[in-house]
Parts: C-alpha cells; sequence; structure tokens
C-alpha cells in the first residue's frame, strides 16, 4: 500500500535530474521567479508526514499568478507533466508532491496580497494563498486589532492549503470551517487562466476549490471575514469518565446561542494512566497544575475524556465577570468536579498554543519523525460505536500524540464546497496525531490507521475521512458517494489534462476520462 505512490523515505534515494531538462524548462518558462533543481528532493519531495518521498524535477518559487500561470500553460504543452502547488508541505501522504513534476512554492507569493477591505460595513483581508495563518493573525491583530473567526488549531499552514481542504478547530461549531469564512478567491486554473471567483462570479470555481484537494485550481488570493480580536482567552479542560456525559455536555455546548457559550469548544481522548504523553499528565494547562487521579471514579474504564473550552474577553472586562460568566457555564456540565484546569492566556497565546508545542517537539527531536496521523469525520450516529470500538479498544494505550474528538455542525458548512461530511446535524471530527518514537515502525502504525479505517466500514458506521487519502479509484468513488459525479465536472471543467496536485491520487495526467 505504502510504496503505491513513491518509496518509503530514505535520504539517500534522491537522484539527480538532467540539467538539460530542467535548462529547457527554465528556458520556454520565462518566469520573474525563480527555479531550483539541485537538491530539492529534500524539501520539495517529502513531507511533515514523513512518510513518503518522491523526486520533483525542479522547484519553482514564482513571483504571483502570472509565473504560476505559465508554469501551468508550460505543463500543459507536454503531454505528461504534473503541477503540485506546495504550501508548507504539511500534509501526511505525498497530497503536495508531484514525482517528475513541477513543484510550486506557495511561501514565495506569502506577501503578494495584504489589504483590509469593509464591505457592507464589516471588515475583511485579501491575504495571499501562500502565507502562513500565523503572521495572517500577527499581523491583523497588531495592523488593525483584527483577526479571522475561524482557525485551525496549528499555524504553520498556509491559506491556499486549509482552504483546499476545510480548515478546523474549535471555533468551527460556531463560523464554520475556514472554507466557510471565504467570500472571493483569485485562482490560477488547471488551464492556466487567472480567474476571480466568489459565490456570484465562477460559483463552481469556487465552491469547487474550497475544499477541493487542490485539484481544480492553485489558490493565490483568499478574501477572508474578520472580526475584532479579543484581548484575552480563558483556556479550561474538564475531566470526564464516562463518554456520554462527555459528549453530552460538548453537544450541549456547541448548540448553544453565540453568547451563551464558550468561544471555542474541543475535546480529547487520554489513556487512563500516568504516562507522561497519552496519560493524566497530559491534562493540566500549567506545570504548577496538579492531576490528582484520586479523583476519577472507581467505575472509569480504560481511558477518560477531557472537553477543552476557551471564553474570549477583553482587558477591561473584570475578573468576576468573566468568572461568572465561566461558572454559569460550567455547572450545567457533569465533568468529574476536581479535574478541572484553568488558565488565562493572551489571545495570540492561545491561538499560537501548538506552536509550544512544536518548539518543544524539535528540542525532543520528534518533530522530524514520522506521522502516520489519521483525521475522520464520524457521525453523531456512530460516535458511541467509534468509542467502544477504537478508542477503548484499539487506542486505548494512545498514539503517542493527542487523539482529538469534538463535534461539529453540518449546517455551519456549505454544501456546495467539495468536502464531503457524513450525515446529520452533528458530527465528530476524530484526529489521530501520532508521533513515531525513533526505532518505532511507521509500518505498523499506517497498518493500524487502515485497520481503524477497515472496522468502521465493517461496522457500518457512518464517516467520511478528512484530509482524504486513497490509493484506488473505487475509494475515491466511495469517498464522494453522490458527489463523484459534480467532482468529476468541475474537473473537467477547470483541470481538463488532470495536472494539478497529482499527489492527491484521484485522477491521472495521462489516463483522465469519464470512466475514472
Ligand atoms: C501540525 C499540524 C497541525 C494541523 N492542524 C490542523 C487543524 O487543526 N485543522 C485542520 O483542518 N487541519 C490541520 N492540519 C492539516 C492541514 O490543514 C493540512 O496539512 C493542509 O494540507 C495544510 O497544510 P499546508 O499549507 O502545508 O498544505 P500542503 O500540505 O503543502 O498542501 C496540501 C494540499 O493542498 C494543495 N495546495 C497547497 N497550496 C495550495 C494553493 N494555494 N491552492 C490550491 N491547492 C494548494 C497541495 O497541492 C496539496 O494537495 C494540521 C497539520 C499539521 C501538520
Amino acid at each position: 500500500m505504502i510504496a503505491c505512490l513513491g518509496r518509503i523515505v530514505h535520504d539517500t534515494d534522491a537522484e539527480s535530474i538532467p540539467d538539460d531538462d530542467v535548462s529547457t524548462i527554465s528556458q520556454s518558462l520565462d518566469l520573474q521567479g525563480t527555479i531550483e533543481s539541485g537538491g530539492i528532493a529534500g524539501l520539495a519531495g517529502k513531507d511533515f508526514g514523513g512518510i513518503y518521498s518522491v523526486n520533483p524535477l525542479v522547484l519553482i518559487k514564482p513571483s504571483g499568478s502570472e509565473d504560476i500561470a505559465r508554469v501551468v500553460k508550460a505543463a500543459s504543452r507536454t503531454s505528461h507533466v504534473t503541477v503540485a502547488a506546495r504550501g508548507n508541505g504539511h500534509s501526511i501522504n505525498g497530497q503536495a508532491m508531484a514525482d517528475g513534476g513541477l513543484v510550486i512554492d506557495m511561501r514565495s507569493t506569502e506577501d503578494n496580497h495584504f489589504k483590509l477591505l469593509t464591505i457592507d460595513g464589516s471588515p475583511y483581508i485579501d491575504i495571499s494563498g501562500g502565507a502562513l495563518w500565523e503572521d495572517v493573525l500577527k499581523r491583523c491583530v497588531s495592523m488593525f486589532r483584527l483577526a479571522p473567526q475561524s482557525w485551525t488549531d496549528y499555524l504553520s499552514l498556509t491559506v491556499g492549503g486549509t482552504l483546499s481542504n476545510a480548515g478546523v478547530s474549535g471555533q468551527a461549531f460556531r463560523y464554520g470551517p475556514q472554507t466557510s469564512n471565504v467570500t472571493e478567491l483569485e485562482i490560477v486554473t488547471g488551464k492556466g487562466e487567472i480567474t476571480v471567483c466568489s459565490e456570484t462570479q465562477n460559483s463552481e470555481l469556487f465552491f469547487g476549490a474550497l475544499g477541493g484537494l487542490g485539484q481544480f485550481g492553485i489558490i493565490t488570493r483568499a478574501r477572508v471575514k474578520l472580526q475584532p480580536a479579543p484581548d484575552m482567552v480563558r483556556w479550561i479542560r474538564l475531566v470526564y469518565s464516562e463518554f456520554e456525559e462527555f459528549t453530552r455536555d460538548a453537544e450541549f455546548l456547541v448548540t448553544r446561542e453565540e453568547g451563551e457559550s464558550f468561544d471555542y469548544v474541543e475535546g480529547f481522548v487520554l489513556s487512563n494512566c500516568h504516562d507522561p504523553i497519552n496519560g493524566w499528565p497530559s491534562v493540566p494547562l500549567d506545570p504548577d497544575h496538579e492531576f490528582n487521579p484520586a479523583h476519577i471514579p472507581q467505575t472509569a474504564g480504560s481511558v477518560l475524556y477531557c472537553l477543552e473550552a476557551a471564553l474570549h474577553y477583553r482587558h477591561n472586562d473584570h475578573p468576576s465577570t468573566v468568572d461568572a460568566a465561566v461558572n454559569g457555564l460550567l455547572e450545567r456540565l457533569e465533568f468529574i468536579r476536581r479535574l478541572k484546569f484553568q488558565v488565562n492566556v493572551s489571545y495570540i497565546e492561545f491561538l499560537l498554543r501548538v506552536k509550544r508545542v512544536e518548539e518543544h517537539a524539535k528540542a525532543n527531536g520528534i518533530w522530524d519523525s514520522p506521522h502516520p496521523w489519521l483525521n475522520i469525520f464520524v457521525s453523531q450516529s456512530s460516535i458511541v460505536d467509534f468509542d467502544r470500538t477504537v478508542f477503548r479498544k484499539m487506542l486505548k494505550d494512545g498514539v503517542g500524540g493527542p487523539m482529538l474528538i469534538y463535534p461539529l455542525l453540518r449546517s455551519k458548512w456549505d454544501d456546495r464546497t467539495s468536502v464531503v461530511l457524513p450525515k446529520g446535524e452533528i458530527f465528530y471530527i476524530v484526529a489521530l496525531l501520532r508521533f513515531v518514537p525513533q526505532g518505532s515502525s511507521v509500518e505498523k502504525l499506517v497498518a493500524q490507521n487502515l485497520e481503524i479505517v477497515k472496522r468502521c466500514n465493517d461496522e457500518g458506521l457512518d464517516f467520511k475521512l478528512y484530509l482524504p487519502n486513497y490509493h484506488s479509484k473505487d475509494d475515491w468513488k466511495r469517498h464522494f458517494g453522490n458527489e463523484w459525479s459534480r467532482f468529476m465536472e468541475r474537473k473537467f471543467s477547470f483541470d481538463p489534462m488532470a495536472i494539478l496536485a497529482p499527489g492527491q491520487r484521484i485522477f491521472n495526467r495521462t489516463h483522465i476520462n469519464l470512466s475514472l
């Protein structure tokens, strides 16, 4: 299975690319940006997942949309060359790679757009597809005291990269994913055309590209809704021993009106043990806080559940006002009363919380190890079975990293986008964020991911993969279900030669036809 795309990563794999190929390409492209060939496999041929590696032909650092359009048009004049936009390469399964193809480093365009607009009295920001969300955050807050409404947990991801998937975090229950917070895109299509699109202008391309896995075009600019940025956040973690109580409370919080709930709701599963990564020590938010296992009820099973919530406030809000708002909500929840943890942090510190994890993991040398992650959307009707089969049995000892689980609301997603979801208004995102310690077998963990998906299928659970990764056309068809024909039609309209995003392995550059 693993060998389908390329090779399992070996540093010695990089082959040299004949110079004449590169110089021919460079001359024919006539770019304002730059083209690199030697030594690029280490960057453009790998990703955060660390499971696959390929040998791209060249790495292109475009100066802007015109350069990108030239690259796509040049590829279209060949019979086989593909083009992959690379955001920050934080995919897991080679999605931003192009074996023997042209990789476009979108980060080189990060500063091309940054403009505040007011439309019908509301603030928006035009940003580059290659910008990192963390830079968007810092600039919006410091310059305008405004911020986007919907985030990902980790912000060293690009705007175009997350919009090509969905972009989900603890604000999505209220504002929808990041794809629901964009009103206009500029896209270079697979025909090399630079097109501005929105709900009312070139709408098929607009909705197709949102969650479109990079299949229809390369996002060079996005217009994103903003809101006033709060100053501070009360960040809270509450422990549960019973899954039903955890889900009831999480669903209660995400279905309440704005102003009557928290501003952020997530959750995670932990092993009921003292393991420093998978167990009790993963809960406290402050090194001075102690997790006392004596408070865990005798009836607790192999795993515990932690609800994570946050409330925004301003510097001039009196602490008693914040306490009253928080306590008013907490008193309605059924967590283990003595296992409650909370801290006050700045809004930016809160949104950059995973950056601290990254710094820590880099210092420990595990950030660069492989990450066979699995992300699944599971319907509310299947989540109890999923907990029983997967969390309480298969993963009761943890995955060496967070096991996130929190509810989302389908009505906050736009079904005209390319994202596919399980049925029902409430569904859960489950994210198994594995870190592989040195010497451990990646293959074994990938096999366990496949086994989890198989069990979900065998038990008839209603689920869809998020950041999907399939190897066969039948699996992709099954993934898209009724939306497959729409996805195909969009492909034929906007990238008929199947040039873009070959690393998703949905369409084949040389064999695109209606029978796919
Ligand atoms: C540590 C970590 C934390 C994460 N946390 C979250 C989270 O909380 N929520 C969440 O939703 N996701 C999360 N993700 C997943 C993330 O959304 C995806 O990895 C996503 O692909 C963004 O990464 P990227 O910008 O590096 O894109 P890449 O991995 O570089 O690209 C992803 C895909 O999009 C295509 N692409 C890239 N740029 C563009 C563009 N401008 N236009 C069109 N297509 C493009 C690529 O060709 C590829 O197919 C996380 C990932 C990591 C590694």
